[in-house]
């Protein structure tokens, strides 16, 4: 048994992982502003600090709660359309979140670090799939927050002897498979509860960001990655940091189009997903999928859920049982 500070814990990735630390017997001190995250969604076996992780007195006050095994650091601003409106607070905010964190981490003798990182470092790549070794060239303020962070994590490492595990997620989505916890931003911008809101008459009708992209069907091709699998690819990163710091593309490795996931959720849920079609989306590129073969050979990382519909059937058991999401629980 071992105790995690978990950054943004509160948020949709976090939470799914602190359940998984809790599942397997660890302690979890939760550090979140509750900006974007939600109280009930922090288990209950965990310890809730809430505050900002670029406030050096709430961050003292997380380490206090230590020592900890590692650093998981979720927090962060993390919408790609939100960051080319506001690109200086997104690296700003991202960056000094994770500078205070790992900071203090050194200070504290905690000296390993996973990092969320996200396919957005790519921005429009070269080859498909993507693996570590194609060019960083983020096509987002977003993304390049996040390169940053990792090249500050770069830093603690030479200096500070600190390991760290960036792990560039494609797309999350699903729910925890016991309905434990599920996905519920505000604003939702992600495909999958857009177009599971809409089929459960909860939200408008979904608008496909264009249809003309060079694709099968013309629409935007991801790689959606069970968050329980992402939850468990944090804990099989862990060892690794034994012997040094690792960057891992974190995905299934097969993409589907926008129309195909409607497919999915219509045939999921049983009704339709009432949408249009409207303009692209600006940064949208048409293909993002992973090569996740680093992490596998080397973690023995394997997707319990890689299935397209495994990963829509948990997240609609959530969003038909939690309409209003975490709002009123
Ligand atoms: N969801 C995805 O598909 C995806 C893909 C790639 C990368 N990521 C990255 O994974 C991480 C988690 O994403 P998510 O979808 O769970 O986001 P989320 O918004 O649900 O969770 C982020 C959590 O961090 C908290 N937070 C934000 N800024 C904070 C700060 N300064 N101090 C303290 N707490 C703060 C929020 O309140 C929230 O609970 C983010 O770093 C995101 O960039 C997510
Ligand atoms: O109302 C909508 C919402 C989305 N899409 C499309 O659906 C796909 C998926 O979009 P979304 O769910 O918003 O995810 P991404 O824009 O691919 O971004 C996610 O995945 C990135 C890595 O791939 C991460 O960096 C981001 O944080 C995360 O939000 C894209 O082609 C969108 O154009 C629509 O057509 N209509």
């Amino acid at each position: 048994m071992a105790r995690f500070l978990v950054t943004g814990g509160a948020g949709y990735v976090g939470s799914h992982t602190v359940l998984a630390l809790l599942d397997r017997g660890d302690e979890v001190v939760v550090l979140d502003d509750l900006s974007k995250g939600h109280r009930a969604a922090v288990p209950a076996g965990a310890t809730l600090v809430q505050g900002r992780c670029d406030d050096p007195r709430a961050v003292e006050a997380a380490f206090a709660r230590g020592p900890f095994e590692a650093v998981l650091h979720f927090a962060a601003l993390s919408l790609v359309g939100d960051s080319m409106r506001d690109p200086m607070r997104y690296i700003g905010e991202n960056v000094a979140g994770v500078t205070a964190v790992a900071g203090a981490a050194a200070k504290a003798g905690c000296r390993k670090f996973v990092l969320s990182s996200t396919a957005a470092l790519f921005g429009f790549p070269d080859r498909i799939p993507i693996d570590e070794e194609q060019r960083l060239e983020p096509a987002s303020a977003y993304g390049e927050s996040k390169l940053l962070c990792e090249r500050a994590l770069a830093w603690a490492e030479k200096v500070h002897g600190m390991r760290f595990a960036a792990l560039r997620y494609f797309n999350a989505a699903g729910a925890d498979p016991d309905g434990r916890a599920g996905e519920d931003h505000d604003p939702e911008t992600h495909l999958i509860p857009l177009a599971i809101g809409a089929a459960l008459g909860l939200r408008p009708p979904l608008t496909v960001f264009g249809d003309d992209y060079d694709t099968p069907d013309g629409t935007c091709i991801r790689d959606y990655v069970h968050v329980t699998d992402l939850a468990e690819a944090h804990l099989r990163a862990l060892p690794v940091l034994e012997e040094r710091s690792v960057r891992y593309n974190l995905g299934n490795g097969t993409g589907y189009s926008v129309k195909q996931v409607l497919d999915t959720v219509a045939r999921v849920g049983g009704r339709p997903v009432p949408h249009g079609y409207g303009p692209r989306r600006a940064g949208d590129p048409a293909a993002l999928v992973a090569s996740s073969r680093r992490l596998r050979e080397e973690t023995g990382w394997m997707p319990r859920f890689p299935a397209l519909e495994d990963i829509v059937r948990t997240a609609w058991a959530w969003h038909a049982a939690h309409p209003r999401g975490y709002a009123g629980r």
